[in-house]
């Protein structure tokens, strides 16, 4: 059987966490290198007691990893860090990048979102997007996939498909995201702590989030035209998941049956994008630990309107899970190998 070696560079993360718990029954991949920062030095069962017992490398710095023997990176490197580190390493080695760092094919759009100048400029014309369904043939060539932001994935699945088949109009979207905290990792920070997100929800980057370029980027590629559309995530007390109710205007002669229906087609043959029955309203926790995302399609009382409703697991379909099918891809691999964990319930 094809194996192949896998580093995986900021592995004391919860992305990095999360690659492992995949990677772990992955039947050709072995991890052969894991980095840290404030924790290099340390065994991954210090860190991660869960993930003890599996026989996993110890947590070096970046610069103590022996690159020569290792097919594939997993970047789980903060965005604005990943830039030079992606332009060391040797040529041989494919890349799947979990950061923002090359999602923005304007290197002034990054600029302006992520305020700094892009420091790759080069790479980031390699860089191919990495929502799987949308861009598998792109993926199977790449050496550098700039894998999606977990908001993005929940965004576009449903709405690449209805732009491009105009369904839907491109005028007044609304895409309103709940998330588990989990989405802004592991390293400590004020907004993150149990009393500010226990017991509430809160609005953040109101009209101002960097994931609005993302979304706008996928979206205005698909209907051949510039797009907008009002995006506002909401902070969630929960770990896990992402669910998005996305507002849209049926096109003239269309019904909600017809862009449910379309939806259908498209991804009746993909093995982890799923719409539900009529009617039924899919949640944060059908699909917990999976890979899956789920789509319900609704009508909106106001005439014309349809609502859909699209969820995930930020950690998986929205990060590492969406990255081991990228490697899949990438390698030739089965698109399900690692990632057939059915979604933990409730
Ligand atoms: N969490 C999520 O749901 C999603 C995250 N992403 C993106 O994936 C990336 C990883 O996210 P996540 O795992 O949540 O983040 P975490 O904060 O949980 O982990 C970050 C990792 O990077 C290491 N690190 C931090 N700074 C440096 C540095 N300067 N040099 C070397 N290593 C460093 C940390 O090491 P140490 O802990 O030892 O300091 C840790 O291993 C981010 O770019 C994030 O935006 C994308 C989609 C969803
Ligand atoms: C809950 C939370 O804080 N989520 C993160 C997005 C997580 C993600 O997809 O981030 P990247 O684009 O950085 O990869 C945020 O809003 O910044």
């Amino acid at each position: 059987m094809n194996t192949i070696n896998a580093a995986i560079v900021g592995a004391s993360g919860y992305t990095g966490a999360e690659l492992v718990r995949l990677l772990i029954n992955h039947p050709n991949v072995t991890i052969t290198a894991m980095t840290a920062d404030r924790k290099a030095g340390m065994r991954m069962a210090d860190v991660f007691p869960h993930l003890g017992g599996l026989n996993l490398p110890d947590l070096v710095t970046m610069d103590n990893v022996d690159w020569s023997n290792i097919d594939v990176c997993f970047c789980c490197l903060p965005h604005g860090t990943t830039q030079e580190f992606i332009a060391s390493l040797p040529q041989n080695v494919r890349i799947v990048d979990l950061s923002a760092d090359f999602r923005l094919k304007d290197i002034e759009e990054y600029r302006k979102w992520y305020g700094d100048k892009h420091r790759a400029p080069e790479l980031q014309k390699e860089a191919v997007y990495g929502l799987t369904e949308i861009k598998r043939d792109e993926i199977a060539k790449a050496r550098l996939v700039a894998n999606p932001g977990c908001y993005p994935t929940s965004a576009q699945l449903p709405l690449i498909p209805l732009l491009k088949e105009k369904k839907i109009g491109t005028q007044g979207i609304i895409i309103d995201s709940k998330s588990g905290v989990t989405g802004a990792g592991r390293a400590p920070k004020e907004g993150t702590l149990f009393c500010e997100v226990s017991d509430a929800i809160h609005a953040y980057g109101v009209g101002t989030h960097r994931h609005g370029p993302e979304i706008e980027q996928g979206l205005s590629e698909a209907a051949g035209e510039n797009i907008f559309v009002s995006f506002t995530p909401h902070l969630m007390p929960m770990n896990r998941g992402i669910l998005s109710t996305i507002y849209v205007t049926l096109a003239d002669n269309v019904s909600v049956n017809d862009i449910r229906t379309s939806l259908q087609n498209t991804y009746a043959n993909e093995p982890f994008v799923r719409v539900v029955e009529e009617g039924n309203s899919p949640a944060t926790r059908h699909v917990r630990g999976s890979n899956y995302c789920l789509i319900g399609v609704f009508a909106d009382r106001t005439p014309g309107r349809a609502i859909i409703v699209c969820v995930e697991d930020n950690v998986v379909k929205g990060a590492s899970g969406q990255a081991v099918q990228n490697m899949n891809v990438m390698f030739g691999f089965e698109e399900t190998a690692g990632l057939t964990q059915q979604p933990m319930f409730p």
